[in-house]
Order: C-alpha cells, then sequence, then structure tokens
C-alpha cells in the first residue's frame, strides 16, 4: 500500500479520492465509537463506503459506518471518518494511520479526532467532554508505534516531537467555546491513555493507568495522532466519556460496548454543537497550523 510502485500507494489513493468530488478538504474529522454523528454536520455531502475504495482498510465494529463523508463544515472543505480503525480488529498499525496519510496528501491541515473513553479520573462523569491535553501511547512501550521501520521523508522528520501534539490554542479555544455553551458542568482536559483492546481493561490495570496520570482510557486516537503530527497536521481532540473505568473489587459494574454507543447517543446534540462552534473560531483567530 506504501510501497511507490503499488497502484493504491498513498499518492495513487489521493489521486483516486480527488477524482471523485472536486474539492481538496482542508479540515479532516475522524469520528469514534458511536460518534458517527458528526458527519451530518456537512453540508453538500459526497459519500463514499470504505468498501468503494479501492485497498482502503474496511471498519468492523458496531458504531463505525464505514464511510468517507466529503463536505463542508462552516464553509471550510472537509473529509470526515465516519468510523476508524483498530488494533484490536487486526488491522497493521499502518493500515490505521494510513488514512492520515491520504488527508495530508490531499492537503488537509488539520485534524479533529474524537472517541469515546472510560474515565479513570475519578471526578469524571458518563457523559463528559474531555479535551485531550496529552496522551499515554501504551502500546507504544511495547514497540507499537506507525513510525516504525524506515522513515518516509515526504511525509516528516525521523524522530518528530510529540511534546505538542495537541495543539493548546485549540484547547484552550474549545474549552472557552464549550463553557459558553454552557457545558461548564462536563467539560473536561485530561490525558488519554491507549491500550490495544479489545478486552476492557481489569481494575489493577485502570488503577495502575490512573496512578501514572491518565484521565480517560481508550483503544484508538494515539495512533493517528502520532502519524498526523509527523506530517505536520494541526490536531485537536476530545473523549466522550461512556462509563466509568472499573478501580474497585466490590463492584459489580462492568464496561459494556451498549454503554458506549448508548453515551455517544445521548450526548450527540452537544458534541454537533461543540465541534462547528470550535471550528469556526479557529478559522477566525488560528487560520493557519
Ligand atoms: N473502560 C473503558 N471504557 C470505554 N469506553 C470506550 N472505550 C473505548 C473502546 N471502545 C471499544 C469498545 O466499546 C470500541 O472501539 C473504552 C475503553 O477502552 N475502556
Amino acid at each position: 500500500l506504501h510501497s511507490k510502485e503499488s497502484p493504491y500507494c498513498s499518492e495513487g489513493m489521493k489521486t483516486w479520492l480527488l477524482d471523485q468530488q472536486p474539492f481538496r478538504p482542508l479540515l479532516g474529522i475522524v469520528c469514534g465509537s458511536g460518534l458517527g454523528g458528526l458527519a451530518d454536520l456537512l453540508k453538500d455531502q459526497k459519500v463514499m463506503s470504505y468498501s468503494e475504495i479501492p485497498h482502503f482498510p474496511q471498519s468492523t465494529v458496531q458504531g463505525h459506518a464505514g464511510k468517507l463523508v466529503f463536505g463542508s463544515l462552516k464553509g471550510t472543505p472537509c473529509v470526515c471518518m465516519q468510523g476508524r480503525f483498530h488494533l484490536y480488529e487486526g488491522h497493521h498499525i499502518q493500515k490505521i494511520t494510513f488514512p492520515m496519510k491520504i488527508f495530508k496528501l490531499m492537503g488537509v491541515e488539520t485534524v479533529i479526532l474524537t472517541n469515546a473513553a472510560g474515565g479513570l479520573n475519578q471526578e469524571y462523569n458518563v457523559g463528559d467532554i474531555m479535551i485531550i491535553k496529552d496522551h499515554i501511547n501504551l502500546p507504544g512501550f511495547a514497540g507499537i508505534n506507525p513510525l516504525m521501520g524506515p522513515n518516509d521523508e515526504r511525509f516528516g522528520l525521523r524522530f518528530p516531537a510529540m511534546s505538542d501534539a495537541y495543539d493548546r490554542e485549540l484547547q484552550q479555544l474549545a474549552e472557552k467555546v464549550a463553557i459558553d455553551l454552557g457545558y461548564k458542568e462536563f467539560i473536561r482536559r485530561g490525558v488519554y491513555c491507549t491500550l490495544t483492546g479489545p478486552s476492557f481493561e481489569t481494575i489493577a490495570e485502570c488503577r495502575m493507568l490512573s496512578m501514572i496520570g491518565a484521565d480517560a482510557v481508550g483503544m484508538s486516537t494515539v495512533h493517528e495522532v502520532i502519524a498526523a503530527r509527523h506530517c505536520g497536521m494541526r490536531v485537536f481532540a476530545f473523549s466522550l466519556i461512556t462509563n466509568q473505568a472499573v478501580m474497585d473489587y466490590d463492584t459489580d459494574m462492568k464496561a459494556t460496548h451498549d454503554e458506549v454507543l448508548q453515551t455517544g447517543k445521548d450526548r450527540a446534540h452537544q458534541l454537533e454543537a461543540l465541534v462547528p462552534l470550535v471550528w469556526n473560531f479557529t478559522i477566525c483567530f488560528y487560520p493557519n497550523p
């Protein structure tokens, strides 16, 4: 997929996609579990199923529609992934982050990533929206990193910094917009930690993750962020806290995918109000990444 010879290498894929619709997107959005409704915010949509796109990975998870939606958000050409890819589906990590390369090649400058996550921070409640200020790439500690292997100089440096992975101006802007929208009670800013899944964490793992500074835990996003930052795209990300991670042995609580999807439905309205406004102010105050 990534060798220059393949007709479907990243350049080939970019050309194929841009031939399917008339504009070059500047904004990319990745919808997490149950958050695909964000794609409905786009005007003048052109929708393609991942299955229509040669050699594009396929979504296999309930709550991930598997559609690439082109359209405009507040007048900005945008491409939105209604469904992302996860290590637990058996995808190779470079397939998971392949869409980030395609976004970059199509002209995307800013990526907004969303995910559903478990709340490790005991002050968090189900339904909170956590602006991600930093991440812990736990699979990276075991050598799972999308930049492993020869560096593709076309995209970025061999050793990219990650201390500024999440755009600080956009974090502050998003928090202000959320408070102005009346979301003060449930807007947070914290650290997201990814595991590979698909099993949810044990109690001991949740306690460890909390001790090392994680406020929320999931199974995605970090790999795409590393790839997006490697190729110089601006990143803003948030987690919808869809359940409280189980931290006590004397509870019968269990994390379920159903509650993940249900919380996404319950919060859809607030998320669909927040994202376009954050973008609207971004293009006003911070137009260039
Ligand atoms: N405790 C806990 N709660 C969560 N809610 C969403 N996710 C993200 C994983 N989402 C999977 C399963 O719902 C689907 O991608 C998690 C998680 O990993 N752990």
